[in-house]
């Protein structure tokens, strides 16, 4: 599922690319009448370099290399302007070092900003005033903090943000947005390759309803919360938990065959028969395990979790079913 960062990161490489590559032409012209024959080359290499990231970027949509190539070649823009062309063309370096912001994260922009710093710094000290240096470096050196603020905190804001839309805020388990997002993600990369494995768990509170009426909604969900922590302790860290809706979460297990699941499955309906949530309260589970068949949408995958959860339900609760 696309996010508005995707779209984003594809519109910041489209306009730096683009912007490079067409703000490229004039120079190229300026050097061809000229006959500026080594500047044209490489203005032409950078011009040809730009634009092919740019299509790239407009065809595929995928930005994870090409960031690092755009960010790669203004650092070598950056560089070749003021070592060829001389420090009258130092202003470059300014919209340069803000670029890198937008494409890298803030701290490798920051530090290639800063060595990129202290190697211009080294070339052009002898050939300028110690006051226009002083200048220089005290604006460069402004401009990497603002810059590096102020993505550090857009960086910030946007994992909080996305971690709003993507987690229950009750039991800390990912939720069905984020579960439609994995469950296609999955379904996607087994297509792509068949030999892998990949199993759901469908996971029932038993009697829920009943805690509800005999303890009270807040011991309901401090049951919950504590049905979450359990699962999330005993499950991969690859492994999601999510919440479906209600009482009813799915576990995605990867690489898990249909035995393995089965046995995650007892594991977890163990774990959970064991542990006290509170007084009174003896919590028990059911379960529904499928592993993916090849060709079955993500939908009918969980949807065959859910008949074998049924069963369980039927054979009398606290039990795991496999599809
Ligand atoms: N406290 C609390 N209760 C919830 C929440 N979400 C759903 N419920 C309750 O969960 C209960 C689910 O009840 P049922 O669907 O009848 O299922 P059950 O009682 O667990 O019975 P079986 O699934 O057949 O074992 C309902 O009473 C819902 O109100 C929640 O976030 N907090």
């Amino acid at each position: 599922m696309k996010t508005i960062k995707d779209d984003t990161d594809v519109l910041v490489v489209l306009i730096l690319s683009g912007a490079m590559s067409l703000g490229m032409v004039p120079f190229l012209i300026i050097r061809y009448l000229s006959r500026e024959w080594l500047i044209f080359a490489l203005d032409a290499g950078a011009f040809f370099a730009t634009l092919t990231l740019f299509l790239y970027v407009y065809v595929t949509r995928k930005t994870a290399v090409a960031r690092w190539l755009v960010a790669i070649l203004c650092v070598v823009v950056m560089f070749l302007t003021v070592h060829i062309k001389g420090i009258e063309n130092l202003m470059w370096i300014y919209p340069g070092l803000a670029a890198l912001f937008f494409l890298l994260i803030p701290n490798v922009a920051l530090a290639i900003g800063s060595v990129f710093l202290l190697i211009v710094t080294i070339m052009v000290w002898p050939q300028v005033t110690p006051a226009v240096l002083a200048q220089f470096l005290v604006t460069t050196i402004s401009l990497l903090l603002f810059c590096f603020a102020f993505s550090y905190r857009a960086r910030k804001q946007q994992q909080e943000l996305s971690s709003l839309a993507t987690v229950d805020a009750l039991t800390g388990a990912e939720n069905r947005r984020a579960l439609e997002e994995a469950l296609l993600s999955v379904t996607g990369r087994l297509s792509r390759y068949p030999e892998q494995r990949a199993s759901v768990l469908m996971i029932d509170l038993d009697e829920f309803k009943t805690i509800n009426d005999t303890f009270g909604h807040g011991v309901g969900d401090a049951v919950l919360k504590s049905f979450s922590e359990t699962i999330q302790s005993r499950i991969r860290a690859s492994d999601g938990l999510y919440r479906f809706g209600g009482e009813e979460f799915v576990v995605i297990a990867e690489h898990t065959s249909l035995k393995e699941a089965h046995h995650l499955a007892e594991t977890l309906r163990l774990a959970i028969e064991q542990s006290s949530v509170h007084d009174g309260v003896n919590l028990t589970i059911s379960l529904g395990v499928a592993e993916y068949s090849p060709g079955e949408s993500s939908y009918q995958w969980l949807g065959r979790a859910d008949a074998a959860l049924y069963r369980a339900k039927q054979t009398g609760r606290n039990v795991s079913c496999t599809a």
